[in-house]
């Protein structure tokens, strides 16, 4: 069996809504159109399915799998990078889901640590990692931390401790807390072929400053076009102008905030961005209200004109 490979994850990915129909059920119609907007529209190369955005904690097993394979699908040949995620409560599915993205041509897997029974320790949370990832040991394989939802506070330096002894396909990790002394260890441990991906949409250029190798956001769906030109601005050390549009993104998410930001209203702001109708969310996260979005909507379209 030919062994993960070590391609770079770089750049910008989005971290995808799940359509649903008005009755709430997966709509894999607009999968092809979503791929045709984030390409075409918001100059992104990279997915990131069935994460915290793509609501797959609130989606069976089985709705996952059809999502993941129409994704794929609709993706391939134009993106670099389709990462599925398959976290569950349970290894079993978890395992079954990492299976399965290994069978449809995923270029890799990511896991959230379980959170109805958290691991208190590395060592706990490093062996359910591993069980997953032998499940699919030709995919590269990368730690999801989002301590906020998890309410999981092991450090992830902790975590990828000479991990590649207990899983050869380990290549990075999806950072997606605040901890800025963490993330620093994590990028100064990181191995020359790990990615190592910011996950704070609003903290991104501090991110970046600490050495992240690409990012994985749910705003990136409808902002990715000003956040490329943020990169860019990073890479060629204009600073002025990288937190110009840092601050910019930063006013929007702590306006979202003051209202009320949740899923059901970013998903919200996506269908309105976009023009693709993603749908509601799923419960018991509740719809966002037309007014809500209204304003959100109009925030930014001040912010970006
Ligand atoms: C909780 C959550 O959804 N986190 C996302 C990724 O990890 C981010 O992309 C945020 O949505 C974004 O930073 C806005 O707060
Ligand atoms: C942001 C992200 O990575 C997620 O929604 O899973």
């Amino acid at each position: 069996m030919a062994p993960a490979n070590d391609r770079k994850v770089t750049g910008l990915l989005a971290a995808t809504f799940t359509p649903l129909t008005a009755q709430g059920e997966v709509n894999l119609s607009v999968i092809g159109p979503y791929v045709d907007y984030l390409t075409e529209k918001q100059g992104i190369k990279g997915i990131f399915v069935n994460g915290t955005t793509g609501e797959s904690m609130s989606l069976s097993v089985a709705e996952r799998k059809d999502l993941a394979e129409e994704w794929c699908l609709r993706a391939k040949g134009r993106m670099d990078n389709v990462i599925i995620h398959v976290g569950c409560m349970s290894l079993k599915d978890s395992q079954d889901l990492a299976r399965h993205a290994a069978e449809i041509g995923a270029d890799g897997i990511a896991v959230i640590s379980p959170s109805f029974f958290k691991p208190r320790t590395a060592d706990a949370l490093r062996r359910f990692l591993q069980e997953v990832a032998s499940a699919a040991p030709t995919l590269p394989f990368y730690y999801y931390q989002i301590p906020s939802f998890t309410g999981v506070n092991v450090p992830v330096r902790d975590v990828i401790e000479d991990i590649e002894k207990l899983i050869p396909s380990f290549r990075g990790v999806k950072f997606s807390g605040s901890d800025l002394l963490d993330f620093g260890q994590c990028v100064s441990y990181s191995q020359p072929h790990w990615s190592v991906l910011y996950g704070v949409d609003e903290q991104l250029l501090a991110g970046l400053a600490m050495g992240a190798n690409g990012a994985v956001g749910s705003t990136y769906n409808y902002m990715g076009c000003y956040v490329n030109q943020m990169i860019s601005a990073f890479e060629t050390k204009d600073l002025v102008k990288a937190r110009t549009i840092q601050f910019k993104i930063q006013e929007l998410v702590r306006y979202a905030i003051k209202l009320g930001f949740d899923i059901g209203v970013n998903k919200q702001l996506m269908t309105e961005v976009s023009g693709l109708h993603l749908g509601p969310p799923r419960l018991p996260v509740m719809p966002c209200s037309p007014d809500l979005a209204q304003l959100i909507i109009q925030k930014y379209q001040s912010i970006f004109v």
